[in-house]
């Protein structure tokens, strides 16, 4: 593409050459991926400037570069803009000629549930016959191609490139899941969704948003944006999903002016769950909606399931699914990898491995565990290292509150001492008796504690790490699955 051309959206601060026949072949932010007739754009990061890496971008055959300031004794054509991260959304949708434009994209944020959410909506949608794309923790599908993510939500360029590759397969609906990191980082700027799901609101990433009026803030840009991507018109045919329930709802609201489908289980909703009951082996409830009434049964348990159902259910009535699909396809989902995952390796009590890994999530799993355990509970959970640090005594006090004894160990320590995240989780327990709950360091050693501590009927929560197969020791992955520590504990070979 020309570069002329590719620059027409943008404001420029200035343009030091000339850039008039300049035929640009790719677009990266990382010098180390520039290859011959690439533009290379220069992005602030948390880590390491990408100004630094100007040069080494052109040595490796960058034909032009956008930068913030200007770079001395630059041999190519530098673009001098106000905000590279402003600008990069735009190229990249440039570039791949608008994908999201041509295909309906269903995005869904929240601080819980994300994941679960757009699993759900995958399925009904593919078993209506739609080929659907997939974006989130777990993986990125384009086609029947599954890829490992290093982010949740892509970097804007990456998430373009994967528009175009899933619209060039004649997807419909990509899916995929919005952090409130995307959201702040700009990473889903220049992407037209069809429809934002809100799922809720409650503590996490405060180490990077600051407070939780600034995460609030963070997620309303993808309401208040739904409708005017570039300046458009606002399209009439798009939704916000929003959970009633969650006290924010009315924030989100007000931020949007597409059309709201509100759901619930305690206030009016557009569609609305009533008469749940929750049980070992799934949750089922009445779900009411402009569409008609059903009986739902879940194989999922746990009132946040049904939640994360209705949630699932909005979005498709949006799209016209008739009721008794929805229906048929949610009931036929056991569950998503890594939540509320069980682990049975011939014991006579439960294991559950689940994602939880803020305090409303642990919470949320803990009283669903309570609801339907026989036994006692113990609970293994840790906190991530380079994270929230807020979140820690709470996730500690609230394992210990719901538990028998909480086994409180590591979880991706990262580049901090393993120690002193421990030390910030005990801060929670200061109220609580020596017996209730243990220190373990060695998340093995955690997880071989909890099974030998299980009899008949009880219940072992190994919560935080869900689908993930890696501990992170300072910047290296070390193999590590709950699920196989836990069946060899089991299976006594620990
Ligand atoms: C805080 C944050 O979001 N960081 C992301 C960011 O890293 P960074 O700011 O440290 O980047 P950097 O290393 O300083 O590099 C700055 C620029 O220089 C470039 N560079 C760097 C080195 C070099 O040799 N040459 C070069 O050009 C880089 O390509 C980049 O463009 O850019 C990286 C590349 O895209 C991301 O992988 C990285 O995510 C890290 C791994 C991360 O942990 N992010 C978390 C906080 C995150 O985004 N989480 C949310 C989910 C949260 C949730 O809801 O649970 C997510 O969406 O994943
Ligand atoms: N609707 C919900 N409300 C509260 N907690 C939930 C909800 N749905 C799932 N959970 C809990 O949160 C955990 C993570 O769920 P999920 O992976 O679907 O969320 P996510 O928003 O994608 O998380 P992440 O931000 O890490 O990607 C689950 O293992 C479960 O414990
Ligand atoms: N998307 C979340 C994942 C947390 C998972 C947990 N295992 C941890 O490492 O803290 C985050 O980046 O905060
Ligand atoms: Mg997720």
């Amino acid at each position: 593409m020309q570069l002329h051309v590719l620059l027409a959206p943008v404001l420029l601060k200035k343009v030091i050459g000339s850039i008039d026949e300049l035929e640009i072949s790719a677009i990266t932010a990382d010098s180390r991926l520039a290859g011959p007739g690439s533009l290379f754009v220069a992005l602030r990061g948390h880590t390491v400037d990408g100004h630094d890496f100007v040069s080494q971008a052109v040595d490796r055959g960058a034909v032009a570069v956008v930068v913030e300031r200007i770079i001395d004794n630059l041999s190519v054509p530098q673009i001098i803009v106000k905000d590279t991260r402003d600008v990069i959304p735009i190229l990249g949708a440039v570039f791949y000629q608008h994908p999201s434009k041509s295909m309906k994209i269903i995005g869904v944020t929240g601080t819980n549930g994300k994941t679960t959410v757009t699993h759900l909506i995958d399925k009904i949608l593919t078993d209506q016959g739609h080929l659907t794309g997939l974006i989130g923790t777990i993986k990125k599908r384009i086609g029947a191609q599954e890829f490992d993510m290093a982010n949740t939500t892509p970097e804007a360029l990456e998430l373009q490139e994967t528009f175009h590759q899933m619209r060039e397969i004649g997807t419909v609906y990509p899916i995929m899941e919005v952090s409130s990191h995307a959201l702040d980082l700009k990473r889903v700027a220049g992407t037209k969704f069809r429809t934002a799901v809100f799922t809720n609101l409650t503590q996490d990433h405060l180490d990077f948003h600051g407070s939780m009026d600034e995460y609030r803030i963070a997620k309303g840009k993808f309401f208040s944006r739904l409708g005017n991507t570039y300046g458009d018109k606002r399209d009439d045919s798009q939704f916000a999903v929003i959970n009633a329930d969650d006290p924010s709802a009315g924030f989100f609201v007000q931020q949007t002016v597409a059309q709201v489908v509100t759901y619930g289980i305690n206030q009016t909703a557009d569609v609305r769950a009533t008469n749940v009951r929750i049980e070992a082996k799934g949750a089922s409830f009445t779900l009411d909606s402009f569409a008609g009434t059903t009986e739902i049964s879940l194989q999922m348990t746990g009132k946040f399931s049904v939640y994360n159902a209705l949630a699932a259910a909005a979005a498709c009535l949006c799209e016209g699914v008739p009721l008794s699909a929805i229906k048929s396809s949610l009931e036929s989902v056991r569950g998503v990898d890594g939540r509320f995952e069980r682990v049975a390796a011939g014991q006579d009590f439960t294991v559950i491995v689940d994602y939880a890994h803020t305090p409303d999530s642990l919470e949320n799993v803990l009283k669903t565990i309570r609801e339907f355990a026989r036994g006692r509970v113990y609970t293994v959970v840790g906190c991530g290292g380079d994270r929230d640090r807020t979140k820690r005594p709470t996730m500690a006090r609230i394992a210990a509150q719901y538990s028998d004894v909480a086994i409180i160990t590591s979880d991706n320590p990262r580049t901090e001492d393993p120690e002193r995240i421990l030390d910030d989780m005990e801060e929670g327990l200061a109220d609580c008796s020596r017996e209730r709950y243990v220190r373990l360091t060695d998340r093995t050693e955690a997880i071989r504690h909890a099974i030998r501590l299980a009899t008949e009927d009880d219940v072992v929560l190994i919560a935080g790490k869900g689908h993930e197969t890696y501990q992170i020791i300072g910047k290296t992955k070390h193999h590590f699955d709950d699920r196989e520590v836990a069946a060899k504990a089991i299976r006594g070979e620990l």
